[in-house]
């Protein structure tokens, strides 16, 4: 199979990515089912990436339906090292505008109907997610964005971004109550991603592309799809002049990220013990500790 350190999951608006050469479709099998679509492996600034539509190229599934584990196992069996992920949100805060880009540092889960880990079947492992997006990465992508000076456009290193199950976007309530709660954005997937890319030690950091003002605010309309798509056709350009500089400062120098070592400490069941079909089926994850 390819080996790929770099991967890329765009969200809403982001189906494909057009700097991308040479591109092969590659279907990647995974114990957990089948990824959200094909990964499409190409070369962008000289280095070979895989990007997957996270909804599937023509938007199918809904942010419960993602096939978290499939997607993020599917990274881990391609060689990927580094997550970046692209995804569209409202904004919770008046600063924070439609079109401005966050690369946030936190998440809030209000997810309720999804399963966040790989573990279970006869093996524990608790992994430390304090600081859930690696630093690290979050910074080679702050600062390409930084660098490329878009017109109109803000930069909000770190935020609070609260993911919540959907698909209904929130009620006012919800939406003052995370605001209350100092949440920066509002979205409804990148915190499965960010739980299980830990575990698969993979360093994780996400390109937020502001759409809207949710529905708190009194001199907005209340966010729509047909609001959040507009501005995102606006910005998918600049989201993919940020991931191609990204790619290309990572293809300089890769990161050194706590996240590739996460399992060291995490898992509390004697390896010996662990029953064969479940160790078979989290091989990929723990064959380094076996
Ligand atoms: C199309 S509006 C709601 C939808 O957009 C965001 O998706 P993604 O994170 O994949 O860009 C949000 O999380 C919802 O899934
Ligand atoms: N207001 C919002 N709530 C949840 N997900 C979103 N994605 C884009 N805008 C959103």
């Amino acid at each position: 199979m390819t080996q790929v350190k770099i991967g890329i999951i765009g969200g809403s608006g982001l189906y494909k990515m057009d700097a991308l050469k040479d591109v092969k479709e590659v279907t990647v099998s995974t114990p957990f089912g089948s990824p959200s679509d094909a990964f499409i492996v190409g070369n962008l600034e000289g280095t070979t990436v895989a990007f997957l539509a996270r909804h599937g190229r023509n938007h199918h599934l809904l942010p419960t339906e993602l096939p978290f584990r499939a997607n993020i196992y599917a990274m881990k069996k391609l060689g990927v090292e580094y997550i970046i992920s692209a995804s569209a949100v409202g904004s919770l805060k008046e600063e924070v505008k439609p079109l401005d880009l966050v690369v946030p540092d936190q998440f809030i889960d209000r997810t309720k109907n999804r399963v966040s880990t790989f573990f279970g079947d006869g093996i524990v492992a608790h992994i430390a997610f304090g600081d859930p997006v690696c630093p690290n990465l979050a910074k080679v992508l702050a600062d390409a964005v930084e660098s490329l000076n878009l017109p109109d456009v803000a930069l909000h290193r770190g935020g609070t971004y609260l993911c919540m199950e959907g698909p209904a976007f929130s009620t006012k309530a919800e939406s003052n109550l995370y605001r209350s709660w100092g949440a920066t954005i509002i979205g409804m997937t990148n915190l499965q991603e960010a739980k299980l890319a830990r575990e698969a030690e993979i360093a994780y950091a996400t390109l937020a592309l502001v759409t809207d003002y949710d529905c708190w605010h009194p001199d907005h309309d209340h966010v729509t799809v047909e609001m959040v798509i507009g501005n995102l056709h606006r910005n998918a350009i600049n989201a993919q002049k940020v991931i191609q500089e990204t790619v290309r400062r990572l293809s300089e120098n890769l990161p050194t990220s706590a996240a590739h070592s996460a399992l060291k400490y995490a898992i509390l069941t004697p390896l010996d013990k662990v029953p064969a079909p479940t160790k078979e089926k989290l091989s990929l994850l723990l064959q380094k500790y076996l």
